[in-house]
């Protein structure tokens, strides 16, 4: 093999490599759950919202139905110290994307958005600390993720917008609390990382790259 077609080989030009982007609050990491745990540990005379009956993306909008002050006692919670670095794996997300990087013509990123007061919001550390350290090299820390060049990506955000319109990627969506009952238009969903049901999806995927 000459010099250059190694080195083509070793940035993979020319090669159909499936791109795939993986969200990390709500996907690899138990954002609501924990929040709900914390919260009500806290503040275990206020009301809350079981998971069976959250409905939106963002916990204070839902709150604050509930009552006026809540939402700054649940940003309280995930502002805090600590809070994202503790969050739980999602069971098998973790064993998925390290699978997932090994499959054939499979790349992976960790597609994530950092929170508005991000002073805590380590989410290289997570990465860190669940994945390992070779991982740190694979995450897009992006609050626009239509500007990232996947072919798919995997989160639980019901709607995401951004500069580019179209979005690259194909969106699946990964189930929790809030976005058990939207309307999928046209997407897949993922139920879970222990099902098996992600290496159908990879694979059907590609086969369209
Ligand atoms: O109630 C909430 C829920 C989530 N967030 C933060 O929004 C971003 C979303 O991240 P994704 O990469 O889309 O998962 C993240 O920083 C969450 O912590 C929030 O602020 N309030
Ligand atoms: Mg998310």
């Amino acid at each position: 093999m000459s010099r250059r077609s190694a080195h083509a080989q070793r940035q993979n030009f020319g090669q159909k490599r499936l791109r795939v982007l993986v969200d990390l609050d709500g996907v690899l990491c138990d954002f609501e759950g924990y929040f709900l745990e914390k919260y009500r540990e806290k503040f275990p005379h206020e009301p809350f919202i079981p998971l069976e009956e959250r409905k939106t993306f963002y916990l204070r909008d839902q709150y604050a139905k509930l009552r006026p002050d809540l939402p700054d006692k649940v940003r309280d919670i995930y502002n805090a110290e600590g809070f994202f670095l503790n969050l739980p794996e999602i069971e098998g997300g973790c064993d998925a994307v390290k699978e997932m990087v090994q499959m054939e013509d499979v790349d992976v990123f960790i597609c994530t958005s950092t929170l508005q007061y991000y002073k805590y919001c380590l989410q290289e550390k997570w990465v860190e600390e669940h994945l390992g350290s070779n991982w740190l090299d694979k995450i897009i820390l992006t609050k626009d993720k239509t500007m990232a060049n996947g072919h798919i990506l995997i989160d639980d955000r019901p709607i995401i917008k951004g500069a580019c319109q179209p979005p690259p990627w194909q969106h699946v969506l990964f189930t929790t609390s809030f976005n058990r009952s939207i309307d999928l238009n046209g997407r897949q969903r993922l139920d879970s990382w222990t099902d098996g049901k992600w290496r159908e999806i990879i694979e059907d995927f590609k086969k369209r790259v």
